[in-house]
């Protein structure tokens, strides 16, 4: 649980990016971007390459500091503390690539995404005492838990090279899920998938919303899905907000109609 903020927080939404501008040097990613994320909701970034998404996440989850405005979660400021920090806030994220440890079975890498949680101390494991004991059993329910929310109960024991890449992202999923977090941050969880991977893996993440209650802020360039999936979408362009709103109106704003898909009529 995120501690408790100092000021009154009352119908306040957990997460609150504040005006945030990021500079490269020269390169400004990010100008002058606010969105509130409500809790239990999914929230998609879209914007087109170059506009500042994954710079965004990056703020959110913390590796970047952003060169002026702030990211409140339950009042903290996540550009403060450092990114392990924020881990034990209750937020966890996922990366554009599959990044998963060869030789491990799937539940292993899972286990890995506990690594936050781990209690006993070194000293403790390595002699067996009942504390460490107890942790081992802890850690492994919640990545039992996270593997059944995705349906991967059945493979945890497979080495994971062997999985075709759209059930490589979900162990990567459940790995960010083991954690057992308040926010998920995903960045472009279905990039390099074929459809039938991007409907599972969409329905997993409605999933992960539906029967554990998490906030989800992703980033995701395919735009039917995410008006289908999303409560909310931000638009991003040349690193400003375009458009923030409901699918319903994001898919009528003439000017994300214009400059991100480049035409006057509807999204295909
Ligand atoms: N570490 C960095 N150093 C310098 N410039 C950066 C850095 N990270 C991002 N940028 C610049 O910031 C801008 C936004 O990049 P960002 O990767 O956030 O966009 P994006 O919307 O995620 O793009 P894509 O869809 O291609 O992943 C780009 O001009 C990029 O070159």
């Amino acid at each position: 649980m995120p501690p408790l903020a100092a000021e009154p927080l009352a119908f306040a939404p957990p997460l609150q990016v504040s005006a945030v501008t990021l500079s490269f040097g020269a390169v400004t990613a990010l100008r002058n971007v606010s969105f509130a994320c409500a809790e239990g909701s999914i929230f998609a970034i879209v914007g087109p390459n170059g506009a500042g998404k994954t710079s965004l996440l990056n703020v959110v989850s913390g590796a970047y500091r952003p060169t002026a405005g702030s990211v409140r979660y339950f009042g903290v400021d996540l550009a403060r503390p450092r990114p392990h920090r924020v881990a034990a806030l209750g937020v966890a994220r996922t990366f554009q690539n599959v990044a998963l440890f060869a030789g491990l079975s799937v539940l292993e890498n899972v286990l890995v995404g506990r690594h936050v949680h781990t209690g006993a101390g070194f000293f403790a494991y390595g002699l067996g005492w009942p504390t460490a004991r107890a942790d081992d059993r802890r850690q492994r329910a919640a990545a039992e838990q996270a593997l059944d929310v995705l349906g991967l109960g059945a493979l945890r024991d497979l080495p994971v090279e062997t999985l075709p890449y759209g059930v490589k992202k979900k162990v990567e999923l459940a790995r960010a899920l083991a954690a057992q977090p308040r926010l998920l941050l995903l960045d472009e969880p279905l990039a390099g998938m074929n459809a039938e991977e991007k409907r599972e893996i969409a329905a997993a993440v409605r999933a992960i919303r539906d029967r554990l209650g998490l906030t989800v802020v992703m980033i995701e360039h395919d735009f039917p899905l995410v008006t289908a999936l999303a409560d909310r979408i931000l638009v991003l362009d040349h690193g400003e907000v375009l458009a923030e709103g409901t699918p319903a109106e994001i898919r009528q704003d003439p000017k994300v109609l214009e400059a991100y898909f480049g035409v006057a009529g509807e999204p295909a």
